[in-house]
């Protein structure tokens, strides 16, 4: 069984276009879970343009108990403004899961994952601080990556592949060598003891074919594509047919 986490960043941007509380980014959560997700993903950013940290902090109210909450973000983005830091949200909220990403500033999206080899002392203290708190912590890599020990060395119970490029080539016609790559990297990963998430970009057309690629896989976390979809044929029933997609 893969769990559906949507990522509700979008609905946020909507709302930040205009200023005021639509669309509501809890009744969004509210609606996603009624139609059977199981959890419900934010990526906050320094800069606020998606979700803020009172969207962190109430959707975690919302979803105490209920559903898997999955956190993204850089842990090494310093506060700014109403901005605490990813890992101060964590101690304040304590998600299910916390995905550290290398994303930077000015960049539209992520857009790649840590090098393992070269992130992994760095990351060691903010993973335990973060296993301490009792969040679960997977790291945002790409496909071909490497260093899946020392991960699990430093408490890194998880991964999430990167699935930008597995999308891009899928559109293009012919993804077969990245997903073939993404498969690779699952496989290792998993014989090293981590298990597998996946995200970025995925849709309702390319997903059917990464998840029979990826045997085992723990989680996709999808919110661009999903949303978009959501505006024509409404987000519950969007939400359902990634849900069979993953049955
Ligand atoms: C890590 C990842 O792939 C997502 O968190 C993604 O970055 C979220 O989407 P947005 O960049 O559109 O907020
Ligand atoms: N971790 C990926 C995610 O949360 C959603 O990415 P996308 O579907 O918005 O590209």
């Amino acid at each position: 069984m893969t769990l559906l986490s949507v990522n509700l960043n979008k609905i946020a941007v909507l709302r930040n276009s205009r200023g005021g509380n639509e669309p509501d980014i809890l009744h969004a959560a509210h609606t996603c879970l009624d139609a059977g997700c199981g959890g419900i993903t934010v990526h906050p950013r320094p800069d606020q343009r998606h979700v803020r940290p009172d969207d962190v902090r109430a959707l975690a109210a919302v979803l105490r108990g209920k559903a898997e909450y999955n956190i993204e973000g850089n842990p090494f983005a310093p506060p700014r403004g109403t901005y605490p830091g990813l890992v101060e949200l964590a101690r304040e909220v304590r998600p299910t899961q916390v995905t550290l990403v290398p994303d930077s500033d000015g960049q539209i999206t992520s857009d790649h994952g840590f090098d393992l080899a070269a992130d992994c002392e760095r990351l060691r203290p903010l993973v335990a601080e973060l296993r301490e708190l009792g969040c679960r912590v997977s790291l945002f890599v790409d496909a071909g990556a490497h260093g899946f020990e020392q991960a699990l060395a430093i408490g890194v119970e998880r991964i999430e592949i990167y699935t930008g490029p597995y999308a891009q080539a899928f559109a293009e016609g012919d993804a077969r060598a990245v997903l073939a790559a993404c498969a690779d990297t699952a496989r290792r990963a998993q014989q090293a003891g981590l298990a597998v998430n996946a995200g970025h970009d995925l849709n309702q057309a390319n997903l059917g074919g990464f998840k029979a690629a990826i045997p085992g896989l723990a989680e996709v976390s999808i919110g661009h594509a999903l949303i978009c979809e959501a505006l024509y044929d409404g987000l519950a029933p969007t939400v359902r047919r990634y849900l069979q997609i993953l049955r």
